[in-house]
């Protein structure tokens, strides 16, 4: 061990050796300034301490120090030393003087190549120096007179005296102040650093492993061999300070890009362990706080030295005290507050009730004498057929009285129903209807019509507290029962609405109220219209609100739907949307679109997977019947497809029929429209068709509707609203900041232009195979069974049943039936897939 490190010292010197012409000039200047601080410094300290004993010596001159050889000096900077003192201390700076030690150091590092800031350090040295002297010889002037050393100098002494003269000794004072503070400004935030630094290169410059030593040594030509040295001093673990230089040079090879400025941050952030091998950048730190032996890491032992070893001095280690990170109870995290799907349009104002029409309510009360004459005839004319009644009470609603009675014991009430003509006739009315028994209620109810029928005005059910305050999630209001209360249901449950009615009786009206409650209560990320008009006038106006509530195929001109063939092409571009949404509900597990919109509104839905806010979709068609006569199961298909399944992604549609004959509402519309509405239709096998029992035949028209949920029907009037009042509603909202296009619904190819690609079978599906197995393995060609067994969308499915059709698999359609299939077994199929 002891042969290494002689070793190690015998490269240092042999370095030394190796040093170039201007490397030498270099290190010879730094050590003459650093040489005559160290001189300056001890010459100034023993002026102060010994300036009285070297009274004498004050008279010296520069002549006199070399040509008198007598010493009586105690300075043991001699003659010079006290000559530097007295000449720096009392005829020019006083204290400030000191500064001079200062700057002898900072030309030693220039000298090593520390040209950084050199500049500014010198003249901010000087500038203080100079304060200090004046300052000095402000506050000190009495010192001048009975001491033999002057604390400002003569020059401190001067520019105080001509300060005074000119500004008094108040402006003095305050121009001394005011300097040293804004100094002090300037200067407090970098102090610190300051003095950090200063102190680093004071004990770097006194243990000899200053860093602008080591740049000097990094700068010269031995790189190569130091690399060698660092190894041994790496893997030994027992570097001595020299080896510590190697160290560090070392580093510095092999990480020439490394800036002075990087090192000290090093120096802040390197984590200090007593367990670890203290890495190279480790050993370094470690040097430059002068701490020769960085085995003491982990073994602060020192060995006993053997002869001829070279003796380092013992140093204390500090250890700095363990930072205790203060601790949270629980992480707080930025929470992304939830997302808000109308931020875009946040400006949208929900349309006001101005923009509604107020009706004379007042003018069309039933009276108390129509109210009398009603019960007698109708007492009167069950009395002619021997019926006696026990009660009989009578509720007024806005077009018809309801009349309950209670008819005596042991009366049949198929009696009373069957006298529904004769009571008409004795009370001169259209529109009597019976209904017996009230369900839930016991009682006969007999609707009678009001001489004045009331307009029950959009106004007041849209200002209704019912309306205002519900909570439903696509809430529309119809109009008012007979009890006068507002009849209002959410479509979400329905989930879909079928209205029919013959024409002229209100069903346009009932449309438009239906939407303008949405209207009302949606704002325009929430819901979207498709609008399905074949008679290309009713729906119209709600063209202006196209980018606001409107849903449309991205090719579509029109924002309303008129050609039949276009719908056709909407209607299965809705199906795909269909398809699409299930996609995103199946990813994001949730079971509706109101489970799935909370999630993604809690930002639970990563929109780069596609996920997005899902507004409702409303398909209106108008005139279904329309289309189904002339486009029949192409329209019919979709409409059943989407009526089946899109309940639970938001979408849901209301068809309206002036002829509800059997051939239009056919069974799987029937079956998937619970919800339907009759406005008066011309005969009771049509009210059978609509609502599957009579009654909306024996309306009155102008809005009278019957609304069946489920097994429940109630008689509602229906609000009014005119076209000029849904003109000024869709104007306003028409006027307001919209969204860029129309809520896009997804590309359709139509199937013509589909037929050639699933035609081709060069791009067969790549379920294409699999599919045919199926077909054959069931002897079943079934479009539904492809979807269910692959989990596939109808459009799909279809494709590769016409791709198998085409192959010769399966037969062609067969409506109703199930297609044929073509190949008896697996064996066969293996072939023809072959020869494919
Ligand atoms: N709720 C209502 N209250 C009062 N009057 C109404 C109401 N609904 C409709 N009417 C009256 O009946 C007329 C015809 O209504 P509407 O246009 O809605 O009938 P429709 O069934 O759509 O007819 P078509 O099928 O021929 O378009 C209206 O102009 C209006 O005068």
């Amino acid at each position: 061990m002891t042969n290494k490190k002689s070793n190690k010292i015998g490269n240092i010197f042999s370095r030394l050796k190796n040093l170039k012409p201007g490397g030498r000039v270099k290190l010879i200047l730094a050590l003459l300034c650093f040489a005559f601080a160290l001189y300056l410094l001890i010459s100034l300290v023993l002026f102060f301490i010994l300036g009285k004993s070297d009274q004498s010596a004050l008279h010296v001159t520069v002549q006199n120090i070399l040509s008198d050889p007598t010493n009586s000096i105690h300075n043991i900077g001699g003659k010079s030393g006290i000559y530097l003192g007295d000449f720096l201390i009392n005829r020019y700076l006083g204290i400030a003087s000191f500064g001079f030690v200062y700057f002898f150091v900072l030309l030693g590092f220039l000298a090593l190549g520390g040209k950084k800031r050199f500049l500014i350090r010198t003249i901010k040295l000087f500038v203080v120096m100079m304060w200090t002297s004046v300052t000095l010889g402000y506050l000190f002037v009495s010192f001048y007179e009975n001491s033999n050393f002057f604390p400002g100098g003569a020059y401190g002494l001067y520019y105080s005296q001509w300060l005074n003269t000119a500004v008094g000794k108040l402006g003095t004072f305050l121009i001394l102040t005011l300097s040293a503070i804004i100094y002090m400004i300037y200067e407090f935030e970098k102090f610190p650093d300051h003095l950090k630094g200063f102190m680093e290169k004071s004990i770097d410059f006194v243990s000899f492993g200053n860093k602008k030593v080591i740049d000097f040594f990094k700068s010269l030509s031995f790189k190569k061999k130091i690399k060698t040295d660092l190894a041994n001093v790496v893997s030994n673990n027992e570097a001595t300070l020299a080896e510590e230089h190697d160290n560090t040079e070392n580093n510095f090879v092999e990480k020439e890009e490394v800036t002075q400025e990087m090192i000290k941050e090093q120096e802040h952030s390197f984590p200090v362990s007593q367990n670890e091998p203290i890495p190279i950048e480790s050993s370094l730190r470690e040097s430059e706080i002068s701490i020769p032996d960085i085995s003491s890491a982990n073994d602060l032992v020192s060995p006993t030295p053997s002869p001829g070893e070279v003796v380092q001095p013992k140093l204390n280690l500090e250890v700095a005290e363990v930072v205790h990170e203060e601790q949270v109870q629980t992480l707080e995290r930025d929470e992304l507050e939830d997302y808000d799907p109308t931020l875009e349009l946040s400006s949208y104002k929900f349309p006001g009730l101005d923009l509604l029409r107020q009706f004379d309510t007042q003018s069309n009360i039933v009276t108390n004498e129509e109210l009398q004459e009603n019960k007698e005839r109708i007492v009167e004319t069950l009395r002619n057929y021997n019926i006696e009644i026990r009660s009989i009470k009578a509720t007024t609603g806005p077009t018809i009285t309801l009349y309950e009675i209670i008819p005596a014991p042991g009366v049949r009430i198929n009696k009373i129903k069957n006298l529904e003509n004769d009571i008409a006739l004795s009370l001169a009315a259209l529109g009597i209807r019976i209904i017996a028994p009230i369900p839930g209620k016991g009682t006969i109810g007999i609707e009678v019509p009001n001489q004045k029928a009331k307009i029950v005005s959009m106004r007041e059910i849209i200002g209704s507290k019912k309306f205002s305050e519900s909570d439903y999630e696509l809430p529309i209001a119809f109009g008012k029962t007979i009890s006068n209360e507002v009849y209002m249901v959410d479509l979400v449950k329905m989930p879909h609405i079928l209205v029919a009615g013959a024409t002229g009786q209100g069903k346009s009206v009932g449309l438009n109220a239906m939407i303008t409650s949405l209207l009302y209560k949606k704002h325009p990320s929430q819901l979207k219209f498709v609008f399905v008009d074949p008679k290309k006038v009713e729906l119209s106006l709600y063209s202006v609100i196209e980018n606001h509530f409107l849903a449309k195929m991205e090719d579509e001109e029109e924002p309303i739907i008129t050609d039949v063939q276009k719908v056709k092409n909407t209607l299965n571009s809705v199906c795909i949307e269909m398809d699409n949404r299930y996609d995103l509900l199946k990813n994001a597990h949730a079971r509706n679109i109101k489970e799935y919109n909370k999630k993604f509104i809690e930002r639970k839905l990563n929109p780069e997977k596609g996920h997005q806010f899902l507004p409702y979709i409303v398909v209106i068609v108008d005139e279904f019947a329309d289309l189904i006569m002339t486009a029949g199961k192409e329209i019919e298909s979709p409409i059943a497809r989407i009526a089946q399944l899109a309940r639970a992604v938001g979408i849901h549609m209301i068809i309206a029929t002036q002829r509800p004959s059997a051939n239009i509402i056919t069974g799987p519309i029937k079956a998937n429209f619970p919800a339907r509405v009759a406005f008066k239709v011309a005969s009771m096998i049509d009210s059978r068709t609509i609502l599957d029992s009579p009654g909306a035949n024996q309306l009155i028209g102008k809005g009278d509707m019957l609304i069946q949920t489920g097994s429940e029907m109630t008689r509602v009037q229906c609000a009014f609203i005119d076209t000029p009042e849904v003109e000024e509603l869709v104007e306003f909202i028409g006027q307001q900041r919209s969204y860029p296009t129309a809520f896009l619904l997804p590309e359709y190819k139509d199937e013509s232009s589909q037929m050639s690609d699933d035609a081709d079978l060069e791009n067969r599906d790549e379920l294409f195979e699999e599919a045919a197995r199926l077909m054959v393995m069931n002897q079943v060609g079934s479009t539904s069974a492809i979807q269910r067994k692959f989990s596939i969308g109808y459009n799909r499915a279809g494709r590769i049943m016409d791709q198998l059709e085409y192959s010769g698999v399966v037969g062609p359609n067969e409506g109703s039936k199930a297609r044929k299939v073509l190949i008896p077994d697996e064996t066969n199929l293996e072939m023809l897939l072959q020869s494919l």
